[in-house]
């Protein structure tokens, strides 16, 4: 049994109950065959291997439909580990990684083939020293096989000999309120909460599970964390490339269900919740839960939609093939939701994110509000900023003394960017560090069936309204691909009270490329 630890290290009285595995673990991924398995899952189990973070003996099984012989399954599953130096001891570790892993093909639907998978582990487990085995089940799967793998897991795969049985699952966990929990209900009849990991990948990013430290390790951060302080706060994602080849499956979801109503909603949930009691997972979600549940449904007009057309030599997504050809799926939204609680009643939280934008970026921006005036008169607002990727950094833009005989204050920042702070350490990928806290049993940064539930409350109402369920759809404004989003998003952020900085302002030089 683990114990939960405090940041410093000391043992706090609180216990959790999960076992960290140690030994005798197989870890089957399950749809090995497919993209995320290759470019996530598989790579990321590489990088623990490699780290060391592995249960000791550890043996990896993929197994999906798709015919292949061993040799082709390693191909695939190493295809996107980075040796790019072709480092002799990268090579070494590939090797054993590929020795240590096998593939086996079968249905998912049919409960003999998950016999034979289970055959295969238990040939695995006779040479384990311990009767006791655990298996590690990962979805690397579309959601609509997610139920009939569940069932054949539990019935034919289950170990009952004393070992510990998980399964990680991966989003999409439904489409509206309605969906989630069927699906929450169909896989609760066999994997119990306990067993039951789901990730938002969000949660494993290094500046997201910073932001727990950063707000409640320091007082002075801590002391302006609410209304009072705080004018604003928009989270932030931009991709610089569309839907290229993802457009079917895009458009049956659209950029809220892919990325607001789960990663931005989760960071938001972090940033704004009330201090937990300890690090333990319970204690956590129940703060988040709490939070999310003083959020109403969002309402129309708090909300912006886009679709990106054809610029700079790019297609447009309706150019996509695989989209139908009057699609009004958004691919890009901004969305205001507000908490009502004595923190941050008044507050706007604006989620934004799209495809096909100007840059690649990821960013919590937290903008005070204005000084009092008097001595100082239209003075740049403090703003602190997470940059969650690329080149993760925080940065607190402040207002100092123009250095020099006279007294005028100019815009600058305290500039905490990792690359150049921290040159010794590797930051993790999210993938790396949730499949280690599943091995662990820590569900910290697990989705809990309750936090979806409310997830799902605060952006169904909008989504029906977008999918047309009781009326018209909206059609999203155009934005040009490579652009910065619609035009119409100044006048968005500004009506929530957000503040450009003066022309003054000169970007910190670690901002981004320079890295
Ligand atoms: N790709 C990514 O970067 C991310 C993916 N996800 C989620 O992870 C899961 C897997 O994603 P991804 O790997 O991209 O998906 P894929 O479409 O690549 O599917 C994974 C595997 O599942 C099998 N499969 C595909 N379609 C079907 C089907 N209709 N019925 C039965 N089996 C099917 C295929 O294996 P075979 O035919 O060999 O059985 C395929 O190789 C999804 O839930 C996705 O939303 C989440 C975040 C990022
Ligand atoms: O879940 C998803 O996330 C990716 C972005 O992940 P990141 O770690 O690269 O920021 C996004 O591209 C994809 O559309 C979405 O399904």
């Amino acid at each position: 049994m683990t114990r939960a630890r405090s940041l410093s290290g000391t043992i706090p009285s609180m216990e959790t109950t999960h076992d960290e595995l140690k030994d005798n673990t197989i870890i089957v991924v399950l749809g090995a065959s497919g993209d995320l398995a290759k470019k996530k899952t598989l790579p990321a189990l590489f990088g623990l291997y490699r780290q060391g973070f592995l249960p000791r003996d550890v043996k990896i099984v993929g197994y999906a439909r798709t015919k292949m012989d061993r040799d082709e399954f390693h191909k695939r599953a190493t295809s996107y580990i980075k040796n790019p130096d072709n480092d002799p001891e990268i090579a070494t570790s590939i090797q054993h990684f590929k020795d240590l892993s096998t593939y086996i093909s079968g249905s998912y639907e049919d409960g003999a083939a998950f016999d034979t998978l289970n055959e295969h582990l238990e040939e695995i487990e006779s040479h384990y020293q311990s009767k006791e085995c655990n298996r590690i089940f990962y979805f690397a799967l579309p959601p609509s096989v997610f139920v009939p793998v569940a069932k054949n897991l539990k019935e034919h795969c289950y170990v009952t000999k004393g070992g510990v049985n998980r399964v990680i699952v991966e989003k999409p966990f439904g489409k509206d309120l309605g969906s989630a929990r069927e699906l929450l209900s169909s896989l609760k009849q066999y994997w119990t909460e306990d067993e039951t990991f789901r990730i938002d990948h969000y949660l494993g990013k290094e500046m997201v599970k910073n932001l727990l430290v950063l707000r409640f390790a320091n007082v002075a951060l801590g002391a302006a964390w609410d209304k009072n302080s705080v004018s604003n706060v928009q989270i932030t994602f931009k991709e610089p490339f569309g839907t290229e080849g993802r457009g079917g499956y895009f458009d049956e979801f659209g950029i809220i269900r892919d990325v607001l109503q789960n990663h931005l909603l989760q960071v938001l949930s972090v940033l704004a919740m009330e201090r937990p009691v300890s690090f333990a997972a319970e204690d956590i979600r129940d703060e988040k839960v709490k939070v999310l549940r003083c959020i109403p449904p969002i309402e129309r007009d708090d909300t912006l939609l886009g679709q990106y057309v054809a610029a700079n030599g790019k297609p447009g997504y309706l150019d996509d093939e695989t989209v139908p050809p009057t699609s009004s799926c958004p691919t890009f939204a901004a969305t205001t939701l507000w908490i009502h609680n004595p923190r941050w009643e008044g507050v706007p939280f604006i989620l934004k994110a799209g495809k096909a934008l100007n840059e690649a970026k990821v960013e919590v921006r937290i903008q005070f509000k204005d000084v009092t005036q008097g001595i100082f008169k239209d003075i740049a607002r403090n703003e602190l900023v997470i940059r969650i990727q690329p080149s993760e950094a925080v940065y607190l833009k402040l207002n100092a003394k123009t250095p020099g005989l006279y007294t005028r204050a100019i815009p600058t920042e305290m500039d905490l960017t990792y690359k150049r702070r921290f040159t010794e350490s590797r930051i993790p990928e999210a993938y790396e560090a949730l499949i280690l806290d599943a091995l662990k049993g820590d569900h910290s940064n697990f989705v809990r069936h309750d936090e979806l539930d409310v997830a799902w409350k605060i952006f169904t109402p909008i989504l029906h309204w977008i999918d047309g369920q009781n009326g018209p759809r909206p059609r999203p404004v155009n934005y040009p691909y490579g652009s910065r989003g619609p035009k119409e998003l100044e006048a968005f952020i500004t009506k929530y009270g957000y503040k450009r900085s003066g022309e003054a302002y000169a970007w910190p030089v670690t901002n981004l490329a320079s890295l």
